[in-house]
């Protein structure tokens, strides 16, 4: 990455994060000002009925702008049901979402130039190289040549895809995929970043690679919310947390509201439960 060019992610002249002075007049809905005070992501009443079942139950979380977001919960909880109903992936069945104070549903254009995604299961156009694949989604969103050329050879660096640049993404492990795909939701520099599971497959060091990106991403003014079944990754890395069971969020706040003393992990098990007493399964035994 050059030292010359701001990252795409953290581009100085973007003084839409600047901070507000302490006394200021109450927010006058529909101004600009107004608009940066906007959460990065309001999710009111959600709701997501699958047939008979209820994979979302009329959820209501708020992200700050500017925060790490950790939103975790057993498998099945309903995590990527509400974030793909948050990145205009999965129609609601009742609910609405703002990204940035822009309805995802009623102005999906608007609303998917602030965000990129970095869904569960990634599909890609993987006959196209890594290089050809960013630069692809680069120029989908509207980015002229030489930006997108300058970005493109900015997150192969980050994401350590250089020497694999030039292969086909088919040919790709699955941490390499995931490392694409999450250069592919940041080329156009989106205010938000969802991103389900992104280290699921990653090596311990690429991860860490990845984790540096996001922090320096939040930390120029970009807001992260993750799904991750790890609870000491999002203990280390996030500012805020949500536990979600069974479509419902059970506690949400920063992660020291929401640990109450505790360590997530314990706070996480004595509100969701499911804890088995267990001497193991008999027939496994070879004692
Ligand atoms: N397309 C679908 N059709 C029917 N049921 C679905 C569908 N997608 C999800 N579900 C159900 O909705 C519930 C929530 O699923 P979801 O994938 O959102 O959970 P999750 O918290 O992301 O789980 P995991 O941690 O295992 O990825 C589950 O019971 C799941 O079986």
């Amino acid at each position: 990455m050059t030292h010359e060019s701001p990252t795409p992610w953290n581009n100085p002249a973007d003084t839409s994060t600047a901070a507000v002075p302490a006394q200021q007049p109450p927010v006058v809905p529909n101004t600009p000002a107004a608009e940066r005070r906007q959460p990065a992501l309001d999710i009111q009443g959600l709701v997501k009925v699958f047939r008979d079942k209820v994979a979302v139950d009329g959820i209501n979380l708020t992200v700050p702008r500017g925060s790490f977001y950790g939103l975790v919960g057993r498998n099945g909880a309903g995590k990527t049901t509400t974030l793909s109903m948050s990145t205009g992936m999965l129609r609601p069945t009742q609910g609405q979402v703002f990204i940035d104070g822009t309805d995802v549903w009623l102005q999906p254009r608007e609303a998917k130039k602030k965000v990129g995604v970095l869904p569960d299961g990634v599909y890609l156009f993987d006959k196209l190289t890594g290089e050809q694949l960013i630069t692809y989604a680069g120029r989908l969103h509207g980015l002229d040549k030489a930006t997108v050329a300058e970005r493109t050879a900015d997150l192969l660096t980050a994401m350590d895809l250089q020497e694999a640049a030039g292969r086909r993404v088919s040919d790709y492990s699955a941490g390499m995929t995931k490392k694409v795909a999450l250069a592919v939701a940041m080329i156009h520099a989106p205010s938000l970043l969802v991103l389900d599971e992104p280290f699921e497959a990653v090596d311990p060091v690429s991860a860490s690679n990845i984790q540096d990106i996001l922090k320096a991403y939040v930390a120029g003014g970009g807001t992260v919310i993750l799904s991750s079944h790890v609870m000491d990754l999002v203990q280390r890395l996030c500012d805020h947390v949500a536990i979600m069971n069974q479509g419902r969020i059970v506690a949400a706040g920063s992660l020291d509201e929401v640990r109450a003393g505790s360590s997530l992990e314990e706070r996480f098990v004595d509100l969701v439960g499911g804890r088995v007493k267990s001497e193991g399964i008999s027939w496994l035994s070879h004692s």
